[in-house]
């Protein structure tokens, strides 16, 4: 089943800070969307409201047509899996211990995990091709390879819908690839509804159905690839000089920006 998110009228505040107004949106079909804009803009804030991490101080936001704040956590969680930004786990956990973290929103208090658990954890596990990993300690991991284990906690949870954040911080264009990658096969094997932030620009044109883009809390612009990955959007989101080109290689085709200068220097 498809999951549906939206966020209606919302204003996003950390106490007399105000971060967003009358923010709305909606995700309702299984997609790619990234979310793209520049830093303090407001990305990770909305991403948390859509999470349930922060609460709207106005306005509501609906998980599959129900007011996400007057549902638990575990309800919540059973829908939708979050992976904030740089998140950390005891070193000496394992990567299936990881995966099992997935099913506690599953678990009553002294219930243990059963078949159904053990089913979810080892798909999870086997999509993220981290089976002969699974006995391996965290700390033991190179960065991508923890990057992916998170993904199975998160895929453990069953999600119909799945928020990331800047999932490709700190690793290399192999490590990126890879993890772009995995999002995307995830994505088509579940249809499940992908929602990330993304600073690399690129990343987000050739992985994303749609990009949003936010600047100083608003959204200004929200469309295909084709419609926001042009020069005029990225030029005023970013208040620089780019230039979009579309590339080719083995017959595929590519959009990418080059930022050359900023509007300061020009
Ligand atoms: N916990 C917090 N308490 C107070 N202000 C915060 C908090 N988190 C973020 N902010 C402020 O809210 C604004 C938006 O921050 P946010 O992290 O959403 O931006 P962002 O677009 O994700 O930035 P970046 O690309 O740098 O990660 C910024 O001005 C930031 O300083």
């Amino acid at each position: 089943m498809t999951g549906t998110l939206s966020i209606k009228e919302a204003s996003l505040y950390y106490g007399k800070h105000i971060v967003s107004e009358a923010l709305t949106l909606e995700f309702n079909k299984p997609e790619i969307v990234s979310i793209i804009g520049p830093n303090g803009s407001g990305k990770s804030t909305l991403l948390k409201a859509l999470g349930r991490l922060l609460k709207p101080a106005a306005g509501t936001v609906y998980l599959n047509g129900r007011d996400m704040q007057a549902m638990s956590s575990a309800e919540t969680a059973r829908q939708l899996s979050v992976l904030p930004q740089a998140t950390q786990a005891p070193g000496d956990m394992t990567v299936r211990d990881l995966a099992c973290c997935g099913r506690l929103p599953y678990q009553t208090m002294f219930s243990q995990l059963g078949e159904s658990d053990r089913q979810a954890i080892d798909m999870a596990l086997e999509s993220t091709g981290l089976v002969d990993m699974q006995k391996r300690s965290l700390s033991s991991l190179s960065g991508g390879e923890c990057q992916r284990a998170w993904l199975a906690m998160a895929l453990a949870q069953k999600p119909q819908i799945l928020l990331l954040d800047e999932p490709t911080t700190y690793l290399d264009i192999h490590y990126q690839l890879e993890l772009m990658e995995l999002v995307n096969r995830l994505h088509r094997r579940f249809a499940i509804t992908v929602i990330m932030v993304l600073h690399d620009l690129n990343h987000a044109a050739r992985f994303s159905h749609r990009l949003i883009a936010v600047k100083k809390g608003q959204i200004m612009a929200d469309g295909s690839v084709q419609q926001v990955f042009v020069k005029s959007t990225l030029e005023k989101l970013y208040d620089v000089k780019v230039t979009v080109m579309e590339m080719g290689s083995e017959g595929k085709h590519y959009l990418a920006c080059f930022p050359y200068c900023s509007m300061e220097t020009d």
